[in-house]
């Protein structure tokens, strides 16, 4: 496909078994992300790398049980996910119709038997106090992402929000809801470090 990255080596080891699904996601996402408005035109040179791998590496983080991933839009990291692992039940919260459209379809061409697709808005999903964990990437800053996802964990359940480089900043911005939601074992993580050229960074927190 003209103009995507090449598929990075880390992509085997990141995949393992699952690489073929991963590939075909990224590739049809190289196809028709942008015109359906999903990645920008400069993505696909950094497709792989920005991404899916970004994506990728936060699939070990992932128990058993039932995951809600706010805002999924191309299915970052959510379809990722989903791919990695089909021991955990999704549920990919999305309001836009276009982008629900887009992750009904490619759930079901990718056969992922462990996906739901909600289009609604976190704040208006039912969902409270349903979830073992959430994730989300891309959505907002934590301070108003917080209030928007930690209602919908079941006690002791896990904020995995995917953060850039100015995480500790928005966690000390998001003192307020840190304490409001009564989250706590609040941590950074950094994935993929020697392994991808672009880590991920990780805001992991559980609710009491
Ligand atoms: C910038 S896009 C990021 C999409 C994807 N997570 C990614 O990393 O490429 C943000 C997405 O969050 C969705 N969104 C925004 N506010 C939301 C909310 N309150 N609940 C659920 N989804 C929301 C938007 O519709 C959009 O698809």
């Amino acid at each position: 496909m003209d103009g995507l990255e090449k598929e990075p080596a880390a992509a085997q080891a990141i995949f393992g078994d699952h690489l073929a699904a991963g590939r075909a996601f990224t590739e049809a996402l190289a196809r028709h992300g942008e015109e359906l408005g999903l990645i920008g035109p400069l993505e696909l040179p950094r497709l792989w790398t920005r991404h899916i791998l970004n994506s990728a590496l936060v699939a070990p983080l992932l128990r058993p049980g039932r995951v809600g991933d706010v805002g999924s839009g191309a299915g970052l990291p959510g379809l990722v996910l989903a791919i990695m692992r089909p021991d955990v039940l999704f549920t990919l919260i999305e309001p836009m119709e276009r982008r629900v459209a887009w992750l009904e379809r490619q759930a079901a061409e990718l056969q992922l038997s462990n996906v739901t697709v909600l289009r609604a808005r976190a704040e208006e999903s039912k969902l409270f106090g349903a979830l073992d964990q959430v994730t989300a990437r891309a959505v907002s800053a934590l301070r108003t992402l917080i209030p928007v996802t930690a209602p919908l964990l079941r006690p002791g359940g896990e904020l995995v929000l995917m953060k850039g480089a100015g995480v500790d900043a928005e966690i000390s911005a998001a003192q307020k809801a840190i304490r409001k939601y009564r989250l706590h074992d609040e941590e950074v993580l950094v994935l993929g470090e020697g392994l991808v050229s672009e880590v991920t960074r990780v805001f992991r927190a559980t609710v009491d």
